[in-house]
């Protein structure tokens, strides 16, 4: 049976409403639904709402209006300190810039989370090992972060988003600092996620080629979902069926 993990009901966000000038409605009225085990891909054209709404799906940002529920709770009933745990412990965050503390080494940075939930030191020691191995980075756990190369750093970073387990890993644009090779490692890093730690991955990206390692494909515009596309064939047959979709929802190729 399919086991929900995120779910948006109605989710609407409107900027500048409040202060009277004109407003953006940036995501409008997105239902969207997310199950164990699913890797997927959110895309559409530039300013089009996929940013704002994984702010939205993290607990980063307010919605307007509309719900999200992760694992069944509806997280705008949180306080900030009640969100603060839950995201810690239920969502996995990765960014296009990394965002590693660069006065630590990178098993320091792996260890951040753990460390705020207070877990015992074998098992965190255990834990990073783990990591490290399945993403080829044992190596340079006692680099600093200016030392190693960007690749690793996101490596590093991914790593840091899942010490705690979470159900969710969301990645914003994982890919847009990276080089082609580079790029290749992270996808098949995320492959990996929800292969062998059976965790749900939803990645948003320009990314063509990035987007087709996923097994489905969103499109947005204009703040609502515009369709989708599940992978049947290998991933070029994949990556050109996304190229096409991209082309139907108009804007010049290099926007999206
Ligand atoms: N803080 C903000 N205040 C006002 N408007 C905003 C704010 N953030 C985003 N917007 C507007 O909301 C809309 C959606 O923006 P968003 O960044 O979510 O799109 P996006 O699809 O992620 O774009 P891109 O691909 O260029 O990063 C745009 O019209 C944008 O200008």
């Amino acid at each position: 049976m399919k086991e929900s993990i995120l779910k948006t009901e109605k989710l609407v966000k409107i900027y500048g409403e409040a202060s009277g000038d004109s407003s953006t409605t940036a995501v409008d009225g997105v239902n969207l639904e997310i199950n164990k085990g699913e890797f997927l891909a959110i895309m559409g054209p530039s300013g089009s709402g996929k940013t704002t709404l994984l702010h939205l799906l993290g607990g980063i940002d307010k919605p307007t209006s509309g719900e999200v529920f992760i694992n069944g709770e509806p997280i705008s009933e949180m306080n900030g300190d009640e969100l603060a745990v839950f995201r810690r412990k239920e969502l996995g965050l990765v960014f296009q810039e990394f965002n590693l503390l660069d006065s630590l080494t990178v098993r320091e940075n792996i260890l951040i989370p753990m460390i705020l939930e207070k877990k015992p030191i074998e098992e965190m020691e255990k834990k990073v090992k783990e990591l490290a191995t399945l993403f080829g980075i044992t190596n340079i756990l006692d680099k600093y972060t200016y030392h190693v190369s960007g690749g690793q750093m996101q490596r590093t970073a991914v790593s840091r988003a899942l010490v705690n387990k979470p159900s969710i890993l969301l990645a914003d644009e994982p890919t847009g600092n990276l080089d082609s090779k580079s790029s290749t490692t992270i996808m098949e890093c995320f492959e990996k996620v929800v292969e062998e730690l059976q965790t749900t991955v939803l990645v948003v990206t320009h990314d063509v080629f990035a987007a087709s390692y996923c097994k489905k494909v969103i499109f947005i515009k204009d703040g609502g979902i515009h369709s989708s596309i599940v992978r049947k064939g290998d991933r070029k047959q994949f990556l050109n069926q996304i190229m096409d979709n991209l082309a139907v929802l108009g804007g010049r190729v290099h926007d999206i």
